[in-house]
């Protein structure tokens, strides 16, 4: 069972067991000089500034603006000051500072992550906690996140992020990767894309409502494919519990596990094959999706079996009390060209639009264009969605949600999973029975 908390919004849970000085996220965004900070504060809604980290570096505040949700959980982790379990540091990365969590503690799965966030004047302090999102212009801010400068290459950071993913699980970290409170502090490589694979649980709460989604079941995928098992938690299921009222959500996108060459969808910096299962309680009722079912693409190209979940990108597009979030398809570095299904110009094939509507808002996600997918892969063109595009129209307070398949414009056969004559196994008509 998982500890919802409910009144702080999201946070960020370890799934495996954290050791004491363990490196175990960095909190990422833009770094922007006191002069951008100050302008990005005057034009920011509260619930914004809430995502802008201060710190001290060469005598003057710098902060990194994590407003915008780029699907990694450092910005989600909550403020405690009493009795925190992680710290912030600030690592030198090629002469730029990084801000990087470390394990102050054991943690156990089960347990927030949660730092104090420095002395700032965190509106939630000195009275009962309360719900998140209120205004909080100087919070995070930490005035002495490190003393010193720890330098640091991009080859040690990215040496550490591969070892991140290799041994976090329930295990202890490589030993070239950071460490704190302890370690010697030449060990701390922070790295360029820390988000931990492994070890994260994000819970929402809906209207004190929980929320809980398992990892899907693989029994004959190929070695290749097969990214989630029984024995294997695999590193690319999110469980999201999403909290509405006053709250964002975020979708986080998993790393890569070292799938072959032929099934590398998503690398180093792009996102991954991710399994989400997003199951929403909503007033005591719940919804589920599965996994769509294959119907016969070639196996380069068959990411989802009956079996085996699928390489998906979730794009989840939220709009909560006129709050609008996106996240952006993930940039493919190398895939070939058969499997590259997202690249820089064309989104990928197994991207979930996930529009929702909260208390009459609206939101929109157009389909991504292609712009040079070869034919074999060009899943979703201009004139064409594509079969595995999952557009969920969510409406909360009593209304309806449909989701139609998309129209095929000319797709090779071997691509044309959604045609007028078969409504196609991967779209997923999701709806939501509320109250
Ligand atoms: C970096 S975000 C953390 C993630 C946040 N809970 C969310 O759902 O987006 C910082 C914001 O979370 C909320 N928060 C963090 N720690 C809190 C606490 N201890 N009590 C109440 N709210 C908190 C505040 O709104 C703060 O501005």
């Amino acid at each position: 069972m998982w500890v919802v908390i409910h009144k702080l919004g999201r946070g960020v849970f370890a799934k495996s067991d954290i050791f004491k000085g363990d490196f175990i996220l960095e909190y990422r965004g833009d770094l922007i000089d006191p002069e951008e900070s100050k302008r990005r504060r005057r034009i920011y809604h509260n619930s914004l500034k809430g995502f802008m980290f201060d710190f001290i570096w060469h005598g003057k505040f710098w902060t990194i603006d994590a407003a915008r949700d780029d699907g990694t959980l450092g910005r989600l982790v909550n403020d405690d000051h009493i009795n925190p379990n992680c710290k912030m540091k600030r690592i030198m990365v090629e002469g730029k500072p990084h801000l990087c969590l470390f394990a102050l503690k054991d943690i156990t799965p089960g347990d927030e992550i949660r730092y104090n966030y420095g002395d700032a004047d965190c509106p939630w302090r000195n009275q009962e906690e309360r719900s998140g999102m209120e205004g909080a212009s100087n919070c995070p801010r930490s005035e002495n996140a490190s003393e010193k400068d720890l330098h640091y290459t991009q080859s040690s950071l990215d040496n550490c992020t591969l070892n991140n993913q290799e041994t976090i699980s329930g295990t202890n970290q490589a030993s070239n990767c950071p460490k704190s409170d302890g370690a010697s502090e030449d060990n701390q490589h922070c790295t360029d894309s820390p988000q931990h694979d492994s070890i994260f649980h994000i819970q929402e709460t809906i209207k004190g409502t929980n929320q809980a989604s398992n990892c899907p079941k693989s029994d004959g995928a190929s070695e290749d494919n097969q990214h989630c098992t029984d024995s294997s938690q695999h590193d690319s299921i999110f469980h999201i519990q999403e909290t509405i009222k006053g709250m964002n959500q975020a979708s986080n996108c998993p790393k890569s596990d070292g799938a072959s060459e032929d099934n590398q969808h998503c690398t180093d910096s792009p996102q991954h094959d991710s399994i989400f299962h997003i199951q929403e309680t909503i007033k005591g009722t719940n919804q589920a999706s599965n996994c769509p079912k294959s119907d016969g693409a070639s196996e380069d190209n068959q990411h989802c079996t009956d079996n085996s979940q699928h390489d998906s990108i979730f794009h989840i597009q939220e709009t909560i009390k006129g709050t609008n979030q996106a996240s952006n398809c993930p940039k493919s570095d190398g895939a070939s060209e058969d499997n590259q299904h997202c690249t820089d110009n064309s989104q990928h094939d197994s991207i979930f639009h996930i529009q929702e509507t909260i208390k009459g808002t609206n939101q929109a996600s157009n389909c991504p264009k292609s712009d040079g997918a070869s034919e074999d892969n060009q899943h979703c063109t201009d004139n064409s969605q594509h079969d595995s595009i999952f557009h969920i129209q969510e409406t909360i307070k009593g209304t309806n949600q449909a989701s139609n398949c998309p129209k095929s414009d000319g797709a090779s056969e071997d691509n044309q999973h959604c045609t007028d004559s078969s409504q196609h196994d991967s779209i997923f008509h999701i709806q939501w029975l509320l109250m």
